[in-house]
């Protein structure tokens, strides 16, 4: 008897403690006069979260109630939405060193070790792998990859030709992109030369789909938390347990690692840069910049090359289809951008100066640009969690709570992109200067993404090779197939355009 009694005290403080814990938590915003939407027990918003179609929008729309700085809980974990830029700018660049972390999914948080790639690491860890894959995305390394990018624009080129008729015919481009960048992430990151643009039965885009266009993203998400737990708890499961699309693919990368490192000619490519800053010994971080081992763990460079996989493929395809979304119902913007590229005396053959003229076009990188601030294809990867409590702006932020920027209530702030309306799509307003935290495509800082040079290559020649070839024409289903929904990235369902061969091609 009295033992129950006891039980029943513990179990009962135990509760008390719980709810007052969790009480004092959802105070959090209150105590730092910060307003918050309504709440619910034990979810935080994360109902809200998980309900909407767009978690972006939902931000956007909270944003117009609550201010430029807001709160949310994520369970009980407190997260700033913020749309003031100079608050930012002190996040993201100036104090960097109290917010070098993203907030992690608890899939991501489940990786440990060598298996910890750029996009999770935090702290020594990250800035050593950022430290050595830097000089991999460094432009003279962009030119000498260029040649790799081109032929896969190529093959989609030749594609096109073969199926564009004597009348404009309707076509998905997007399903063109999607081939087309996970060719060229293949062959540069991968070290693979995949053909997925005609071999639409390739064993590598089915697994590729089968990791990345989940239509139930959440539950398989589920499944690989599963997965690893049950591996961890039971490691000879392993071979029980069917693989999952990603672990196929990594362990790919892997055989084709070792592949690479017995082979005696050296292919340029990211695969093959990261191999060089490798080694097979044990990597201690040091938080002591001069005693920092700069060299990556080889079991890292397989962790990074699935990462560029997941980091370059939607992101890219989405933009270039949002590019051809504007070119094609903007047909002045459409003629203006041609004009700009047919000037040039374009050497097909010596793609180390095409890689320089297309780099360096003015209007087409203002057009990409502003693509880019109209249609933000990413906003989830871009939060900071705080390490170290700091004020900022005269807001105290508490270690442990998150920072998510509004991206589309800046880029649509009328205050940082005017005087033209910033619902006109207007390239030209990025030829003035602008605060350094009012365009967040990529993210912004010391931690922004590290592929952009290579991304806005693979934008840039493949607009100018379509350009150069087709008139790009609205078809009657483009807006039908423009409904967008957010997942890892915002995107469009399709883009139904039609292509006319130009008249000078
Ligand atoms: C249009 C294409 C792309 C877009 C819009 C995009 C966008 C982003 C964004 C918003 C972030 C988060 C930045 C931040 O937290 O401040 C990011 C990070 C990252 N991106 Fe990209 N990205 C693109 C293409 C690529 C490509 C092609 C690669 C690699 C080949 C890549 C690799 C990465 C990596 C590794 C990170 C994590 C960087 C770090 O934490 O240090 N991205 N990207």
């Amino acid at each position: 008897m009295l033992c129950t009694i006891v039980l029943l005290t513990c179990f009962l403080c135990l509760i008390i403690t719980y709810l007052w814990m969790t009480n004092h938590s959802y105070g959090y915003f209150k105590r730092h006069g910060i307003p918050t939407p309504p709440h619910r027990f034990f979810f935080g918003h994360y109902k809200d979260l998980w309900a909407t179609k767009s978690f972006s929008i939902t931000l956007q729309q909270w944003t117009k109630k609550y201010g430029s700085i807001y709160g949310l809980f994520l369970g009980t974990k407190p997260m700033y939405v913020v749309s003031n830029v100079d608050f930012l700018q002190e996040i993201y660049i100036k104090q960097f060193s109290s917010f070098h972390s993203r907030h992690l999914p608890i899939i991501l948080r489940l990786q440990t070790g060598h298996k910890v790639h750029l996009f999770s690491a935090i702290g020594a860890r990250w800035r050593r792998q950022r430290h050595v894959i830097n000089p991999t995305f460094t432009a003279g390394k962009m030119k000498l990859m260029s040649s790799l990018v081109s032929e896969c624009i190529e093959t989609m080129t030749q594609k096109l030709f073969s199926v564009i008729q004597s009348q404009p015919i309707e076509l998905n481009i997007y399903q063109l992109y999607k081939r087309m960048t996970m060719d060229v992430i293949c062959r540069c990151a991968f070290g693979i030369d995949t053909d997925m643009q005609n071999d639409t039965e390739n064993i590598y885009l089915k697994k590729s789909a089968g990791a990345f266009d989940q239509p139930f993203r959440y539950f398989y998400l589920f499944q690989i938390g599963i997965r690893r737990v049950l591996i961890r708890l039971i490691p000879f499961l392993k071979d029980y347990i069917e693989e999952t699309p990603g672990s196929w693919l990594t362990n790919r990368v892997r055989d084709v690692v070792n592949l690479r490192k017995q082979s005696p000619t050296k292919r340029i490519d990211l695969l093959q840069l990261m191999i060089d800053a490798s080694t097979d010994g044990d990597v201690k971080d040091n938080v002591d910049e001069q005693l920092m081992p700069k060299v990556l763990h080889a079991d890292e460079v397989i962790s990074n090359v699935f990462l560029f996989m997941i980091a370059g493929y939607e992101t890219t395809s989405t933009a270039l289809a949002y590019s051809t979304y504007v070119l094609a119902t903007k047909p002045l913007i459409q003629q203006r951008l041609r004009k700009e590229i047919d000037q040039i005396d374009w050497k097909d053959d010596n793609k180390e100066a095409t890689y320089d003229l297309a780099v360096n076009l003015p209007y087409l990188d203002l057009f990409i640009r502003e693509v880019l601030r109209m249609y933000p294809v990413g906003t989830k990867g871009l939060t900071r969690e705080c390490n170290t409590t700091t004020t900022v702006c005269d807001h105290t932020i508490e270690e442990g709570s998150v920072i998510q920027p509004d991206v589309f209530t800046i880029h649509y702030d009328p205050e940082l992109w005017g005087p033209e309306d910033p619902n006109i799509f207007y390239p030209e307003r990025h030829a003035e200067k602008r605060h350094p935290a009012a365009w967040m495509p990529f993210g912004i800082g010391p931690r922004s993404c590290i592929g952009i040079r290579f991304a806005l290559m693979e934008l840039k020649m493949c607009l100018i090779r379509l350009l150069r070839e087709y008139e790009i024409l609205a078809s009657d289903r483009l807006e039908e197939g423009f409904r967008r929904e957010e997942r890892l990235v915002i995107q469009p369902d399709a883009i139904y355009i039609k292509l006319k061969k130009c008249s000078t091609a």
